[in-house]
């Protein structure tokens, strides 16, 4: 006998090897002198020493290796499988539907340790409460302590490891302080069975459309049947109460919930929601954990130790000792793509694995994505609507202001220079009337930084990535102003991060004239600073609360300036698409969009709907409290055709409109695609790979062939980009002809010092 095994190398095949010579390379505890499948083995290839995973036991006629040729493993690592054969069919399926070598398949899906050949036992801190302690344990001036003890409080009666909790802003020295004085107390996690869940809060009542979403989730939940869910519902309409309910039922029947989420939306406030309801042994894994901690999340899923799994992309790939329920929330955000390696979609995963574990899979949004929406014309998604929001919010109206009738607000400098603040006379007033009442204000800028380009006004030079086809970012500080180089003035790259002072003179002509164009999160925060300044202290009446990856870049500033938005008190915040993702301000009742109307006018053909995605995601933050909300978008363009569609009609029926586009024009999703992008030092040696993959099509392809042409930002990084697009009305055609294609073209001799990558059902190009 001999075992196939899977390597994490990248050639589209897998090696056979033989038994070891002796049982002392197996681990103890292994019932047969043979290394079960979805076992980890360690084996010499080449000059490495690889670890791999047997896929299948073949007898040794079956090996097209001459017997002479064939290596024994080195040793076994696992006297049990760690993948089970689901596991290893959906590495089948991701290798075959994203043509992507098994061997890599199967690294992506497995934790770094794993892949190291660690042990699976690990034995990692815990902390939690002690019981019998309450708030009134702490003293009055405790205020930090009593803090961060709420934090760890936040994780209910278990707690959490010591590693999440750092993340989450913890320090070591308080966890410490507070076990000697006897109110928390470190354990190691056992491996026994965890509780049964229970209900920690009750239950909301719910409105008729969620009933009836919960009723048919539930339904499909215990026939054991797969059944796709598109929860279509507006912001606000309560998507989160469905799921709450639906995952309810579906956890006491002893069954795993898998909740993934966008990667942005991951503060604590997340878990919150969920530990507030359930008392449930919940795991969260995303990109900030370390290995030691994605492993112990990883054996958690696998051993069905955690009820509730809270995830970003990543997670889809998990192991499940018993799933019951997927939830992919927020589904149509773009960082559900995995946009390197294996390109996978985690929404059209979680389909696949619901289809394959017999469970249903409700895809929540208030703005389905093209895709979706088509599955449910076809009938592969089952569509329940929520079309208003519980209790008294309202969903706010949307007005737009015409910038060309009025021109931008004015102000002045100390030193008498004028200055446009970008903001129309209009949207001040009704920010000041939202201040002066009680309530804030969200202003949403899709762009961080100071300003997007610096220019010289005498002879139009611009300031530009000496890597990149793009111009680099103003960062750039009022307060610092004494010195220009000072740490937070600064020209920046925002796809190489390469980094540069700013001139003083233009470096071509050195004239002093140089100037900002355009604006950042910063300026704008700097101008709302200006306008609704006291103009005698200069001191702000209003805090002004910028948030974007500048702003939270440190590990606690989300969740501080969640503290101080949640004070209620009357303030502008300023956010880029951050603040888009499922937030609830209850207090925000105006939100207001200066440009972000832009992207309507991009060449992109999916600009229009990421755009309108983005737009009503942001709108919806405003009045979800008990007091309506209303959100002013300002624009150049106030006839432009979409625009006016989705300011009229709403975002379901603009959705309709472009799909019907892409049916007449033979776009995705009314076409499959699939993206060649070939990377090099040279424009020319790119383009010739693409020419000859061309070349080799075979005949009677029956694909649209676009290409090669530049990718949208074709230098980056000093290597250049170029990309070939096949566009297929059949999903099977396509990929017959990438079978016989793909691997031919990779061995293509002038594909040879270049990256080549295939994405199969690309979301950008
Ligand atoms: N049946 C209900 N009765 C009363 N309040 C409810 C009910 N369902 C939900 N809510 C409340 O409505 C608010 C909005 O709900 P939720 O955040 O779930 O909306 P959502 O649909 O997820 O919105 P978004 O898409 O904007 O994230 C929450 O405060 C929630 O507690
Ligand atoms: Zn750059």
């Amino acid at each position: 006998m001999l075992l196939q095994v899977a390597l994490p190398v990248p050639l589209y095949r897998v090696f056979d090897y033989s038994l070891p010579a002796d049982s002392s390379a197996l681990p103890n505890g292994t019932s047969s002198h043979i290394p079960p499948i979805g076992s980890r083995i360690e084996v010499s290839f080449g000059r490495q020493t690889l670890i791999g995973i047997v896929i299948a036991h073949i007898a040794a006629a079956d090996s097209d290796v001459p017997v002479n040729k064939i290596k024994p493993i080195n040793k076994c690592l696992d006297a049990e499988p760690i993948l089970d054969a689901s596991m290893l069919k959906m590495a089948h399926w991701l290798a075959r539907y994203y043509h992507y070598p098994l061997g890599d398949v199967l690294a992506v899906m497995l934790p770094t340790l794993v892949r190291q050949g660690k042990p699976l036992d690990l034995l990692i801190t815990h902390w939690r409460i002690l019981p019998h302690v309450s708030d009134d344990d702490f003293r009055a001036n405790a205020k930090k302590q009593k803090q961060q003890f709420d934090m760890l409080k936040l994780h209910g009666e278990h707690g959490a490891s010591e590693d999440i909790l750092l993340l989450e802003g913890m320090q070591r020295s308080f966890l410490k302080a507070l076990e000697e004085k006897g109110l928390i107390e470190r354990y190691i996690q056992s491996k026994q069975a965890p509780a049964p869940v229970k209900l920690a809060t009750m239950p909301l009542d719910l409105n008729e459309e969620q009933q009836l979403a919960v009723a048919v989730i539930i339904a499909a939940h215990e026939a054991k049947q797969y059944t796709g869910f598109l929860l279509n519902g507006i912001t606000g309409s309560g998507k989160t109460e469905v799921y709450l309910q639906a995952m309810q039922a579906v956890l006491e029947a002893g069954k795993q919930v898998l909740i993934l989420v966008p990667e942005i939306g991951l503060t604590p406030q997340t878990r919150a929601r969920f530990a507030s309801r359930f008392a449930a042994h919940i795991v969260l894994l995303h990109s900030g954990m370390n290995n030691t901690h994605r492993l112990q999340g990883w054996q958690d899923c696998r051993t069905g130790h955690a009820q509730i799994i809270i995830g970003t992309r990543s997670a889809v790939l998990y192991p499940f000792a018993n799933l019951g329920l997927i939830v992919v929330d927020e589904a149509h955000d773009g960082s559900y793509k995995q946009q390197d390696t294996l390109r996978y979609h985690a929404a059209d995963v979680a389909l696949y694995r619901g289809l394959q574990a017999n469970v249903p899979v409700v895809l929540g949004t208030a703005t389905p994505s093209l895709e979706h929406l088509k599955l449910v014309d076809d009938g592969k998604l089952v569509e329940c609507q929520l079309q208003t929001r519980p209790g008294n919010a309202k969903l706010a109206t949307m007005q737009l202001i015409d910038a060309r009738l009025q021109s931008t607000h004015q102000q002045t400098t100390a030193a008498g220079a004028h200055y446009d603040t970008g903001l129309t006379d209009a949207l001040i007033g009704a920010i000041q009337q939202t201040l002066e009442a009680g309530d804030q204000v969200l202003i949403f800028l899709n762009r961080r930084g100071y300003a997007p380009v610096l220019l010289c006004e005498a002879c139009g030079w611009q300031a530009d990535c000496p890597r990149c086809d793009a111009h680099l970012t103003v960062h750039y500080n009022s307060q610092s102003q004494s010195n220009s180089y000072s740490s937070s003035s600064y020209l920046k790259c925002h796809h190489c991060d390469w980094q540069a002072y700013i001139p003083t003179v233009c470096p071509d002509c050195g004239s002093q004239n140089l100037n900002t164009k355009g604006m950042g999160t910063t300026r704008l925060s700097e101008n709302l600073h200006a306008i609704f300044a006291n103009p005698q202290t200069s001191k702000e009446l209003y805090p002004i609360i910028q948030i974007d990856r500048d702003t939270t870049r440190r590990k606690d500033s989300w969740e501080n300036i969640y503290q101080r938005i949640n004070e209620g008190t009357p303030a502008i915040l300023v956010g880029t698409q951050m603040v888009a993702k499922g937030h609830h301000f209850p207090n925000v009742t105006l939100v207001c969009l200066p440009n972000a109307d832009r992207g309507f006018l991009s060449a992109d053909f999916r600009s229009p709907e990421h755009t309108a995605q983005l737009m009503i995601q942001v709108a919806g933050r405003a009045g979800r409290g008990d007091k309506s909300g209303r959100v002013l978008i300002q624009t150049l363009q106030p006839d432009n055709e979409l625009l006016l569609k989705l300011v009229k009609d709403g975002y379901l029926s603009f959705a309709r409109k472009l799909l019907q586009e892409r049916k007449m024009m033979g776009l995705p999703p009314h076409s499959h695609a699939a993206l060649i992008r070939c990377e090099g030092k040279t424009l020319a040696a790119t383009t010739q790979a693409l020419k000859d993959a061309i070349a080799i099509l075979p005949n009677g392809h029956n694909l649209a062939v676009l290409g090669p042409i530049d990718a949208p930002m074709s230098k980056k990084n000093s290597r250049y980009h170029v990309q070939l697009l096949l566009l297929g009305k059949d999903r099977q055609q396509l990929h017959r002809v990438l079978n016989h294609w793909w691997q031919p073209v990779l061995a293509l001799p002038s594909a040879k010092y270049l990256k080549l990558t295939l994405d199969i059902d690309p979301v950008g190009w």
